[in-house]
Formats: structure tokens, C-alpha cells, sequence
């Protein structure tokens, strides 16, 4: 199979016009009668939504995803949120005159650093998000990664080397048991990505990290990455050039070519670690877009990327 970009599917694609505008309840009738199909297909099926960049920035585009993931529990889809909130701890860290610093896209986290991101991840972000999806109509718990242990952390493989990395973790393992159960009572569970090691000490991990290995331990139907860009691009300054998608073997070629770069990279990343322990398709997907969930989850195209275990034909 030829590998090469140019080999992969890109196209730019009109949303259906029940998706590109806000929805009314009226307008809700027609989306579930070109949805019912998906909305069959996922129904008791776990979707793992990383919530993160401009979507959660922006107060609009806020409301419209915590909306639609509302909408995915009340059609009997059982979302998973697994939240970042990079530019608040840096504001936070800011105001506290702590110093920003990151390598490779990880943030270097000292002591000090390490407690203004449990303060600000577990704490404001999660709470607000959860308040947020309970006002929607929804049933939120919020969690880190500490409750339950449902991470369990260990130092991140460059902190000997780096040791200024500090309390950077990788996923030493996850136990699904208490998402499992939240669940199972229809509750709509809010992970934050700290986490600690057998000693009690936290971690600071990668949001897109988290939620790739959460969905792998909830053998999810799908993962969902939102984040500030329409998908993987081959050029990355060109929306035209969207790659729909793709193979494992394909994402990682875009790696190794040097298409994919910076911050893209660990979330191409995450996706292929994700399908390949059996998630079913993974999604980078432009959370700037109004509806971008309910678009990629349920329509046949989708909006985004998405990534896939086996090769395409
Ligand atoms: N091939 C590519 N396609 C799309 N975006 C890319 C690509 N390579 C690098 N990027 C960059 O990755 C960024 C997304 O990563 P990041 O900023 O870490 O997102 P987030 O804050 O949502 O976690 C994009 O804004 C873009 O600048
Ligand atoms: C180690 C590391 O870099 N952790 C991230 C955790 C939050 C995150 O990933 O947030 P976004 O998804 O908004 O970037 C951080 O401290 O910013």
C-alpha cells in the first residue's frame, strides 16, 4: 500500500445543515431523525472526549460541547470527559509570579508549579466543568486521576535525563473500575490528569495522554480529541489539506515525515497507543467548530481526522 501523503484522503466538507447551527429544540427533531443511525451504532458504547484548547476557552464554544456531550448521555451514549486547561494554569502560574517553562510540549512542573496544577486541574477546571454539565441537565462526578486510582503515575521517561522536568508523569497504569461504575448509574465522569505514584507523590500528565490510555482500559468505542485545528493537515497552516482519514501506519509516517509536529504530535500519538490496545477509531476533531462532537460522532464524514487501527483500501 502506497504510504505516502499524498496517497491520503483530504477533502473539505459541508456539515449538515442541521449541525451548522445552534440547536433549537426544534431543530432537535431533525438532527436526531439524520442521527438515529449513530446514535443506534454508539447507544451503550463508551466515547472518551479529551475537552480541551479554544473549545474551552471560549464561553460560546464552552456551552455548545458541554451541550452535545449532555446530548451523547441522553441518547444512551456514555460520554467520558477528559478535560486539559494548559492556558489556565499558566495564567494562574502567572499571577503567582512561577515561572511557565515547557519541553517536548510537556510542562516542567516543580514542587511549586505541581500544586498550582493540582489547585487549578482538579480544582477550578473540573468543578466548573462539572457544574457546567449538571446545569445542562446532566449528572457529573468530577475525578483526578488520585480518586479511585484511576492513574496510577510513575516519573516521566525523560526525568532522568531532564531532570528538570520534575513532576512530569506517564501512565504507569489505569483502573478503570470506578469510571466503570459511574457509568453504569449514568453519571457523566470528569477526569482531571493528575495523578500519583505508589508513594502518594502527584504527577502533572498530559491531558491527551490520559485520555488515550482511559479509553484503552475502557475498551471505548471511540476517542475524541478536541482541539484547535480542523484535524491532521498535511500542511499545517492549510484547513484544506485535512487528512480524513487515516491508518496507524499512515500517522506514524506523518511523524516520522515531519508533517506532524509540535503538540500534534503526542496526540497522533495517544490515538495510535489507543487503537492499537482495540479502541475502535480514534478523532482529532476542531473544537472551534459549533457541534464539532455531535458532527463527528454522529454523521458518516465527520469533520476532523479520523484514525483507525487496520489499513484502509
Ligand atoms: N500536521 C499538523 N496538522 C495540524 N496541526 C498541527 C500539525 N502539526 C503541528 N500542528 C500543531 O498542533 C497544534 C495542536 O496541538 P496543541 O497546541 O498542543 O493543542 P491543544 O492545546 O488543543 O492540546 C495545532 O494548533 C498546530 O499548530
Ligand atoms: C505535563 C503537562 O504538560 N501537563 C499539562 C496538563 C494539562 C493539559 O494537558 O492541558 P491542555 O490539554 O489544555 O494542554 C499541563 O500542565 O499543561
Amino acid at each position: 500500500m502506497d504510504q505516502t501523503a499524498d496517497s491520503l484522503r483530504t477533502a473539505s466538507q459541508t456539515a449538515p445543515s442541521c449541525f451548522t447551527t445552534p440547536i433549537s429544540p426544534v431543530d432537535r427533531v431533525q438532527v436526531l431523525a439524520e442521527a438515529l443511525p449513530y446514535i443506534q451504532r454508539f447507544s451503550g458504547k463508551t466515547i472518551v472526549v479529551k475537552y480541551g484548547g479554544a473549545a474551552m476557552v471560549e464561553a460560546a464554544l464552552r456551552e455548545q460541547v458541554i451541550r452535545d456531550i449532555v446530548f451523547l448521555a441522553t441518547v444512551g451514549i456514555k460520554p467520558v470527559v477528559v478535560h486539559g486547561g494548559g492556558p489556565e494554569i499558566n495564567s494562574w502560574l502567572a499571577r503567582l509570579n512561577i515561572p511557565v517553562q515547557f519541553v517536548g510540549g510537556l510542562r516542567v512542573t516543580d514542587a511549586d508549579t505541581m500544586e498550582v496544577v493540582e489547585m487549578v486541574l482538579a480544582g477550578k477546571v473540573n468543578k466548573s466543568i462539572v457544574q457546567m454539565i449538571n446545569q445542562a441537565g446532566g449528572s457529573a462526578v468530577g475525578l483526578c486521576g488520585r480518586d479511585g486510582t484511576i492513574i496510577e503515575a510513575r516519573p516521566h521517561t525523560s526525568a532522568q535525563e531532564q531532570p528538570q522536568i520534575g513532576f512530569v508523569g506517564d501512565i504507569q497504569s489505569i483502573n478503570p473500575k470506578l469510571v466503570q461504575s459511574l457509568l453504569k448509574d449514568g453519571h457523566i465522569p470528569v477526569l482531571s490528569s493528575v495523578a500519583s505514584d505508589e508513594h502518594g507523590q502527584a504527577y502533572n500528565i498530559n491531558a491527551d495522554t490520559a485520555a488515550g490510555e482511559l479509553a484503552a482500559a475502557l475498551d471505548a468505542e471511540k476517542l475524541i480529541l478536541l482541539t484547535d485545528t480542523a484535524g491532521i493537515l498535511l500542511d499545517k497552516n492549510d484547513p484544506k489539506t485535512l487528512v480524513r482519514k487515516l491508518d496507524i501506519y499512515q500517522a506514524r509516517r506523518l511523524i516520522d515525515q515531519g508533517i506532524v509536529v509540535g503538540g500534534m504530535i503526542p496526540k497522533v500519538q495517544c490515538c495510535v497507543r489507543a487503537l492499537a490496545q482495540g479502541v475502535r477509531a480514534a478523532h482529532i476533531v476542531d473544537g472551534r467548530q459549533m457541534h464539532a462532537l455531535l458532527l463527528e460522532v454522529l454523521t458518516d464524514q465527520g469533520i476532523g481526522s479520523m484514525l483507525v487501527a487496520s489499513e484502509l483500501s
